[in-house]
């Protein structure tokens, strides 16, 4: 009998790593598919998903269906209670963790805006960095839950008030790349993958900033169209969320930039730095929160990079991106300032 053909790359993608990671929100619309993406990732050992007891699908089951792919993955389940007592502690399934990715929070409707969903979200998020400043305090904390741009300050300044380190906290802007690198790569007709746009600002309309003109592939296009192209990458989160039709935003595109994030990030903790762009506690402006590109090393973000020469189009996208990112910053740091990780 011969070996399958595809036994060997079943091997390299399938596990077989060092580090434990937690995807929390693990039965939602990104959770899900992300937490399969996670289970093949050669630097994980083990995979903690977590969700509350109400969501569609048990997160117990999430896991026993994971549990059965060709996967040297140990993947286990947790549904922690909101009606009733958790089955299981947090402290089990975070403990250990070298990679916390939050997918948890409500998605938006046609007509909003990610900033109708700070409250609600912000509140889910202090509970999930609560448990992470108690039972893995080494970890990088992603946070997907929208809106970015509010929540990560909130996250980030009450992790500094509990004496920990804020760079920990992490926004995930991963999409915006993801989708201007897509976008790109149609009009010229090359692969995806050959192009890399930075993304810079934030993660909300206006904010979201593709630096087009850093990435070669983009010269080969138009000023005119590199504008529109700027235009459709802020606004490709809502065109997913109406085409939804109220169904949910975007979660299949989502959980395949968290799961390159993460990638990103375990190969930077495993000893080869790796980049991606990130929203973070930043000095490359005067603003204390901006994304740009960030080097992950072994404990997380080891260098924030500046974003590097702009044309004059991206000089006055970057004063207009400021103006809403300081604002949006504000209602994170106002969140922060009432509050305290219990
Ligand atoms: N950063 C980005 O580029 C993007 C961010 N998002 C955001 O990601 C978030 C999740 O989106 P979807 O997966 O589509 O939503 P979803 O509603 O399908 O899933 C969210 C999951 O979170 C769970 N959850 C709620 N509270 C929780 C808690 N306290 N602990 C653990 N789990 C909890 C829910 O039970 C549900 O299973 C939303 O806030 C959305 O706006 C979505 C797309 C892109
Ligand atoms: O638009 C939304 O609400 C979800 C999101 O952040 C995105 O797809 O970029």
């Amino acid at each position: 009998m011969g070996t399958s053909c595809s036994s060997g790359i079943r091997k390299a993608i399938m596990g077989g790593g060092s580090h434990k990671v937690c995807v929390c929100g693990a039965a939602g619309g990104i959770g899900q598919p992300l937490c399969l993406l996670m289970a093949m990732e050669p630097n994980v050992k083990e995979l903690a998903i977590f969700d509350v007891n109400v969501a569609m699908v048990p997160a117990d089951g999430v896991a026993e269906d994971l549990g059965h792919i060709e996967s040297k993955v140990k993947v286990t389940g947790y549904s922690l209670g909101v009606d009733q007592p958790p089955k299981v502690h947090l402290n089990e399934c975070l403990s250990g963790c070298s990679l916390v990715l939050v997918a948890a929070g409500m998605p938006r409707k046609p007509g909003m805006t990610r900033d109708h969903l700070f409250k609600v979200n912000a509140d889910i998020a202090k509970g999930i960095v609560e448990a992470c400043a108690k039972f893995c305090p080494q970890a990088v904390v992603a946070l997907i839950v929208n809106p970015i741009n509010s929540i990560v300050p909130a996250m980030a300044e009450l992790y500094k008030k509990a004496g920990l380190d804020p760079k920990k906290i992490v926004g995930v802007t991963t999409l915006d790349c993801v989708r201007a690198n897509k976008f790109v790569s149609d009009i010229v007709g090359c692969h995806p993958s050959n192009v890399e746009v930075p993304v810079i600002g934030g993660h909300d309309g206006i904010t979201i900033m593709p630096v087009f003109s850093q990435e070669p592939m983009a010269a080969r296009i138009d000023q005119s169209a590199l504008e529109a192209l700027d235009k459709k990458t802020q606004d490709a989160g809502t065109d997913v969320v109406n085409k939804k039709n109220g169904k949910g935003s975007a979660t299949l595109s989502m959980a395949y930039a968290a799961a390159r994030f993460g990638r990103a990030v375990l190969s930077g903790m495993s000893g080869k730095p790796a980049v991606e762009c990130a929203y973070v506690k930043s000095e490359v402006t005067d603003l204390p929160y901006f994304a740009s590109r960030v080097e992950f090393g072994r404990g997380g973000v080891s260098k924030v990079l500046h974003y590097g020469s702009l044309n004059n189009y991206e000089k006055g996208r970057l004063e207009e991106v400021k103006v809403q990112l300081k604002s949006e910053i504000q209602a994170g740091l106002k969140y922060a300032a009432h509050g305290q990780l219990g």
